[in-house]
């Protein structure tokens, strides 16, 4: 955590989007029609949507590879078309599906890209790209001299977002980082990259189309409907409790309790009170680590044909949440229901 506390992260910058219109030429209709929204600085915000409703046209307006036709748009209170589009670029880290990797450059030289176009010394790129490649789990004295075409899928994807954050950028843009990995591999990718951002605290536009990855990651998600128009722009949890109307209900899917459900972990009800003392006679409930789910823990009660789970403290995270600490109190199917309707 920084000095000033997650809300106001040194170095991050809010995103404001006013009255921001996109007509493509020759187009008929806006790609995005009249979008206000603020990204508060360090937090991440999911723009999320059916197809051809905008997401990626807001997304590039913000670099300017899509130019604003009405409206503004303000990064820490400075209007982006006041800004050389480059110099722009340059201090936005962009990460797109396709990973854009150079595949002649190594995976350092890769990443270096944009601080040695800004001109920076060969010594301090050294220490910036060890950094970095440190920092997405990619050691460089094992991968920095590897290419492109020698990593994995979610290898590769990590090396985008250190080069993306070469420049120490204060905003991201993420465009379907993910979309193309496997389901395991963009969990884990996830993971990482949730992990990253509570240090980095960078202010992040990601774009999704699937409504999970929004609720994971998302501190907001914004909403787009057909025809560029923001749907509803809140919370994950105020968005599954009281979605704004049927297009927000339907998109979101018919298990939004469910999905509130991964909202809350069993560590949550523990601190709220809500854990009964194990007994004796509860020593044979399966049991989940504290840093599981509601979702996970009703889960496990459907499957094992119980109404209870033993709720272990978790001994860190190489012991995932299988359960394998001291036990902090038994959740029942009552305790979870309540949480997940509160
Ligand atoms: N370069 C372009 N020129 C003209 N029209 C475009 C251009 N790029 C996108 N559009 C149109 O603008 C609308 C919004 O497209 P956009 O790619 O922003 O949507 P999206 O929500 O990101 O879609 P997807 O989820 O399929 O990527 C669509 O109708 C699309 O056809």
């Amino acid at each position: 955590m920084t000095q000033a506390g997650p809300e106001t992260p040194a170095g991050a910058q809010d995103i404001v989007f006013d009255h921001v219109v996109k007509t493509y030429p020759n187009a008929t209709v806006p790609a995005v029609d009249d979008l206000s929204l603020t990204v508060p600085a360090g937090e991440i915000c999911v723009l999320l949507g059916p197809s051809g409703s905008g997401k990626t046209t807001a997304l590039m307006m913000v670099n300017r590879l899509a130019e604003i036709t009405g409206g503004d748009i303000r990064i820490g209170g400075r209007s982006i078309l006041d800004l050389d589009p480059i110099r722009l670029r340059r201090s936005i880290g962009y990460v797109i599906q396709q990973t854009g990797l150079f595949p002649h450059l190594t995976i350092a030289e890769n990443v270096a890209t944009v601080p040695k176009v800004l001109g920076w010394d060969k010594k301090r790129l050294r220490e910036r790209v060890g950094e970095l490649l440190e920092l997405v789990g990619l050691p460089a004295g094992e991968y920095g001299r590897r290419y492109p075409a020698q990593l994995s899928g979610g290898q590769r994807q990590r090396v985008g977002i250190a080069r993306a954050l070469a420049a120490d950028p204060p905003v991201m843009l993420m465009d379907e980082p993910f979309g193309a990995l496997d389901p395991i591999t963009r969990e884990h990718v996830q993971d990482e990259f949730l992990a990253l951002h509570a240090r980095i605290r960078k202010t992040v536009i990601f774009v999704s189309h699937d409504i999970d990855e929004a609720v994971k990651m998302g501190d907001r998600i914004a909403i787009f409907r057909e025809g560029g128009k923001l749907a509803q722009y809140d919370t994950p949890r105020t968005l599954l409790k009281e979605p704004a109307d049927a297009f927000v209900a339907r998109f979101v899917g018919a298990d939004r309790g469910l999905k509130r459900l991964t909202l809350t972990r069993l560590a949550d009800l523990a601190d709220a009170g809500a854990l009964t003392p194990a007994r004796d006679a509860d020593a044979a409930l399966p049991q989940l680590a504290a840093d599981a789910s509601l979702r996970s823990a009703l889960s496990l009660m459907v499957a094992e044909g119980t109404d209870a789970v033993r709720v272990t403290e978790p001994r860190g995270p190489a012991d995932g949440s299988d359960g394998t600490g001291p036990v902090l109190g038994v959740a029942s199917l009552d305790a979870v229901r309540k949480a997940g309707a509160a």
